[in-house]
């Protein structure tokens, strides 16, 4: 049995520390959530332990919270709840069949009994199933109610209320936030990781509102404030969503190497079959594809900063930078980075497709006839000086450009692009530092330095935005 704790600080157990906990041990003691009513008793912050601790080992000063369901997300929820040291009751319809499922430090119970002590409920269950909870309303007066539900597209088209505003509708003593929905259950319970801390919170109610944002924080999240339970319907469209950045990107990428695909292919193909009746269709698959991936990488790395010069020379034509960039340009601006790094992509995927070009058999043939010719011209010796220098050059060059362009995908990465500061990002990305991106106009600003220039560091090909 392994469990580590720290109460007060002070380590209570020895050191295991079971793996996709990780989240857990970035606690900070001062910020763990303290329920209502809590404020004043020893603070737990922080409270590892594994599937087998036992719930004698919780101790019973551990902010309690209660779950509904015994799904898979109940029990993610659950797991992680335990390893941040919270006392954690499910409340199910049938407790005895689901109870082997939970962490043994979680109490298994029934729906009655899991929400009568604790002041947050997090409801893991579907919508339709809301109702069902009716008979509970007494109990759950004055208490915190968590929407952790995500509708179906369907669903999403088919009600006009969101699911946290229809479940603040049928119990309207209780006090509703909307959060974690966002969070797959596979995350929730290994940790967070990179990229996927933040969880949208939003509520009527900034009190709950913010009891739920010390609670995800003290799981490892990052709680981001969405306002009122208006927004609900915004953030259960969240996880609906797909890579709703990447798509005019994509199309752009995609567009231009079907062109470039045509291009190469009536270029090295049918234009020999044509004009010399030369078959060059093998060419089809890997050599035409490899002459293209280069020249949509150059054409969209170009398309990532034009946008900036196209705004720079705005400005000077305006006279001034603190006007509205026509719509179009402002996109095309946001959308950098998603640009860049299909460029990266397609340049990656070019280095690959040139180190297996002397895999094809089409070029040990061609070697074997080079060589056959040779022998029978009678010359044994093949050495083009000019034409060596050539690729070696060719080749080192290919590689320090590849290296660069590997470098700015690298600080694109939110995790890397967060750990530069201003003078280090500007370094690695400079012709960006001048990007410019005005959804923004500024009226309270003296505009004289990057204080006022800086808004949002978004990673990358950069989404810096200047007032
Ligand atoms: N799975 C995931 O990755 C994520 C899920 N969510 C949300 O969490 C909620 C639960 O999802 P998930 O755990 O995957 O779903 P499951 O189907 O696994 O669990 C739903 C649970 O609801 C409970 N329940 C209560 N009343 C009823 C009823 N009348 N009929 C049927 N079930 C009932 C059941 O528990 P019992 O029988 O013990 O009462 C059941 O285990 C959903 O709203 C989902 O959108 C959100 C983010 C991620
Ligand atoms: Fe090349």
């Amino acid at each position: 049995m392994a469990a580590w704790c720290l109460v007060n600080g002070t380590p209570a157990q020895g050191p295991e520390r079971p793996l996709g906990m990780e989240g857990g041990g970035n606690l900070d003691p001062q910020s763990v959530a303290k329920m209502p009513g809590e404020m004043d008793k020893p603070l737990i912050s922080h409270h590892l332990v594994d599937s087998n601790y036992s719930l004698a080992e919780v101790p019973s000063e551990a902010p309690k919270v209660g779950i509904l369901g015994s799904g898979d997300f109940a029990h993610s929820l659950a797991t992680r709840l335990v390893g941040s040291g919270f006392c954690v009751l499910v409340g199910s319809r049938n407790p005895k069949r689901t109870a082997g499922l939970f962490p043994a430090a979680a109490q298994v119970t029934s729906q009655e009994e899991a929400v009568a002590c604790p002041e947050v409920i997090l409801v893991a269950m579907f919508r339709e199933h809301y109702s069902s909870l009716c008979s509970l309303r007494d109990q759950l007066t004055g208490k915190i109610l968590v929407d952790v539900s995500n509708p179906t597209e369907q669903e999403h088209l088919q009600y006009h209320q969101s699911n946290a505003e229809y479940l603040a509708s049928l119990f309207p003593t209780s006090t509703v936030v909307k959060a974690f929905n966002v969070i797959s259950a596979w995350t929730m319970q290994s940790g967070p990781r990179d990229g996927n801390r933040q969880v949208p919170i939003c509520s009527n109610h900034p009190e709950a509102k913010h009891t739920i944002s010390l609670m995800a924080r003290s799981m490892g999240f990052t709680p981001v404030d969405m306002g009122s339970l208006a927004s609900a319907r915004e953030v259960e469209a969240m996880p609906l969503r797909l890579l709703p950045d990447w798509k005019v990107p994509a199309l752009l990428a995609l567009g231009l190497f079907v062109f470039f695909y045509a291009y190469n292919f009536t270029r090295d193909v049918l234009q020999p079959y044509v004009q010399e009746n030369k078959n060059k269709f093998y060419k089809l698959p890997v050599s035409v594809v490899n002459t293209s991936l280069p020249c949509v990488a150059f054409v969209l790395l170009s398309l990532v900063y034009l946008p900036g010069v196209l705004a720079a020379a705005l400005q000077l034509q305006r006279g001034t930078k603190y006007r509205r960039f026509p719509d179009w340009l402002d996109h095309w601006l946001q959308h950098r980075k998603q640009i860049g790094l299909l460029s990266f992509f397609c340049a990656a995927l070019h280095v690959l497709y040139s180190l297996c070009l002397p895999l094809r058999r089409s070029h040990r043939y061609d070697l074997v006839n080079l060589a056959v010719k040779q022998v029978l011209a009678n010359n044994s010796h093949l050495w083009v000086e000019e034409e060596v220098w050539r690729m070696e050059i060719y080749i080192s060059l290919g590689l320090l450009a590849f290296g660069t362009l590997s470098l700015l995908a690298v600080t694109s990465l939110p995790s890397i692009a967060n750990s530069l500061n201003w003078k280090e990002f500007s370094f690695v990305q400079p012709s960006q530092q001048r990007g410019v991106s005005a959804r923004t106009t500024v009226s309270s600003c003296d505009h004289t330095g990057p204080h006022c220039i800086l808004l949002s560091r978004s990673p990358l090909w950069a989404s810096w935005r200047w007032c």
